[in-house]
């Protein structure tokens, strides 16, 4: 289990002009695609647009199935450190049902982001799915828990959800409360503008592995 995971954390030599290339070409295919997800939900046209649409989209997908990878992103990095996680399903760069577009990170170790939830993330009507603030909480609070110097892995994430979340604009943030050996205690919330609906726990644990990895870097890697 703990090879199978550090597997997945690989020097792929990229330059850092590369890296930037790769995001300029493969960011916008995945806004246009993060689109698309919306309008298949809410477009109205009729049978023979959406046979039409799907002509197109096939075609799509026979060029951009030409030259393809298998599998997991996993976590990439380069030789002057930059990392990427750009397929994670919070806030990766290539994941079209990321909800999250960037973090913020405040002197006092507070992490925050505004996002804004389109009708895709619904779950009660007109609301957020509780497991859709669970994925926001969960990278959040292990953003705050990393940012702070204590990157692990969500054992416990412990949720109130205190009063429907709308969609629509949306602030996520969180904290380090406290540190005991290798666990990371996070408190965070998610709030629209009346207030707190839900609110959160999380315990950030380190394997022994990342303990190991994290003691060959000078500082925590950020993931971009
Ligand atoms: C940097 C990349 C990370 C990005 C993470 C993004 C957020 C995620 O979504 S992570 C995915 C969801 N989480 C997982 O898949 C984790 C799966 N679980 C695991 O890998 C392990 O159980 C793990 C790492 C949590 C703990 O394993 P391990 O290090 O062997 O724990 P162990 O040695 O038994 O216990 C260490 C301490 O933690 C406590 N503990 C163990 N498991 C838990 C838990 N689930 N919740 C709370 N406390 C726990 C133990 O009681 C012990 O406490 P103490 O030191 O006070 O006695």
């Amino acid at each position: 289990m703990t090879d199978s995971i550090l597997e997945l954390y690989v020097n792929d030599g990229l330059s850092d002009e590369e890296i930037d290339q790769q995001r300029a070409t493969y960011g916008p295919l995945t806004g246009d695609v993060r689109e698309l997800i919306q309008l298949a939900l809410q477009t109205r046209v009729d049978a023979d647009d959406v046979a039409r649409a799907r002509e197109h989209l096939a075609a799509a997908r026979e060029i951009l199935e030409r030259d393809r990878e298998d599998g997991p992103y996993g976590t990439r990095f380069n030789d002057s450190g930059r990392f990427r996680n750009w397929g994670n399903a919070a806030i990766g760069l290539r994941n079209a049902i990321a909800p999250i577009g960037g973090i913020h990170e405040d002197d006092d170790g507070r992490v925050w982001t505004d996002i804004h939830l389109g009708p895709v993330y619904e779950g009660p009507a007109g609301h957020v799915h509780g497991g859709v603030s669970a994925l926001l909480l969960d990278q959040i609070l292990g953003d705050a828990a990393r940012i702070s110097g204590y990157p692990g892995m969500t054992g416990t994430l412990a949720i109130r959800y205190r009063k429907r979340t709308p969609l629509g604009a949306l602030r996520v943030e969180a904290k380090l409360d406290r540190v005991e050996g290798r666990k990371a205690f996070v408190v965070g919330h998610i709030a629209d503008s009346e207030g707190i609906c839900v609110e959160a726990e999380g315990i950030f644990i380190a394997p022994v592995w990342m303990v190991q990895q994290r003691d060959s870097f000078a500082e925590i890697p950020r993931p971009e």
